[in-house]
């Protein structure tokens, strides 16, 4: 079963889109010829046109003046803005860019937003996520996957699975998650995310309504018997220590937008939870511009 706050919910029956477990091809994106750009010149995806406001000439760089107090103390202000201490970083200055996110939102024809499915090793966070990406692709729709296990082959290859690591993994990936979001661009976020505390903070560094957390409710006997990479079982073995579910926490959302309820006997296929996902964004308008 899935269940979707504010948006309809949806149940388990194959809709047209997705029959037969199949997504229906829907018209792709057309690239119009660039024109050379310069002053007044616009350039456009499916006949979009940027702002005019973000089509003047842009300054290489603007005049920065940064004095100096008592001769090696940066001073608190550039060009009349202060600079910042944020964490460790000290005298940091933020820029801004003559194209913004809504000049790229306009371009892609849909709004920057982050899907944050969370849930046990096994409940299907990367057969949503995977299923997701491709509905979305088949409607013109830009995403990108960042799956936990894929970041910690590169970003987060440093990080284990201590409380600390799996905050500092949800942390980063957060971070690059409303990145991609800025960029105007649907990011699905799949990771265990087992701590509540760690997933509000990632809602937190998003406007409000673009975090839309979407949780696999799967109970541990469902994921365990699934199994797919035989860890339940090493981790019963006593092999793998501090595996969520066995010997680690997971504390469930308790307000997440879109549920998806799995049991032995109730369990809607990947195309139909993508579906709800597509049905949430294009009901609350982060299927256009
Ligand atoms: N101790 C322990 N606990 C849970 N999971 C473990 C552990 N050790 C390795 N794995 C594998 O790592 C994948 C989870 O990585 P995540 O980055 O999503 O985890 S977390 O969000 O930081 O908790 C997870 O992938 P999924 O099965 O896709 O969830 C596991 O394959
Ligand atoms: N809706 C579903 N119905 C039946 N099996 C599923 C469903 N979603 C996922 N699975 C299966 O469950 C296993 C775990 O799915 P996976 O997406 O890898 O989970 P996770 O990323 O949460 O670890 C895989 O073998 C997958 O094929």
């Amino acid at each position: 079963m899935v269940a979707v706050r504010a948006a309809r919910s949806l149940n388990c029956g194959a809709s047209q889109k997705f029959e037969s477990g199949k997504l229906t091809l829907l018209p792709k994106v057309d690239f119009v010829a660039l024109p050379a750009i310069g002053t007044g010149s616009k350039l456009g995806l499916n006949g979009c046109r940027l702002r005019a406001s973000s089509l003047g000439p842009i300054k290489a760089m603007e005049e920065s003046t940064v004095s100096l107090e008592n001769g090696c103390t940066p001073a608190a202000l550039v060009n009349g803005k202060s600079l910042q201490q944020i964490g460790k970083s000290t005298n940091i200055l933020w820029h801004k860019c003559q194209v913004d996110k809504v000049d790229r939102q306009e371009l892609l024809q849909q709004k920057g937003c982050v899907i944050w499915i969370t849930g046990l090793s096994g409940s299907g966070k990367s057969t949503l996520a995977s299923a997701l990406s491709r509905g979305l692709h088949f409607r013109g729709n830009l995403s990108y996957i960042l799956d936990g296990d894929n970041v910690r082959h590169g970003l987060n290859s440093n990080l284990g699975f201590k409380a600390e690591d799996r905050a500092e993994n949800i942390r980063r990936v957060g971070e690059v998650a409303k990145l991609f979001a800025d960029a105007g661009i649907i990011c699905i976020a799949s990771l265990i995310s087992p701590y509540r505390k760690d997933r509000d903070a990632c809602r937190a560094l998003l406007p409000e309504g673009d975090f839309i957390e979407v949780f696999m409710d799967a109970p541990l006997q469902v994921c365990e018997a699934r199994d797919p990479k035989g860890l339940y079982k090493l981790a019963r073995a006593g092999k793998i220590k501090g595996f969520t579910g066995i010997d680690d926490p997971y504390e469930p959302p308790l307000n997440s937008e879109i549920l998806i309820r799995q049991r032995e006997d109730q369990c809607a296929s990947p195309s139909e939870m993508a579906e709800a996902v597509i049905n949430y964004l294009e009901e609350n308008g982060y299927l256009q511009a």
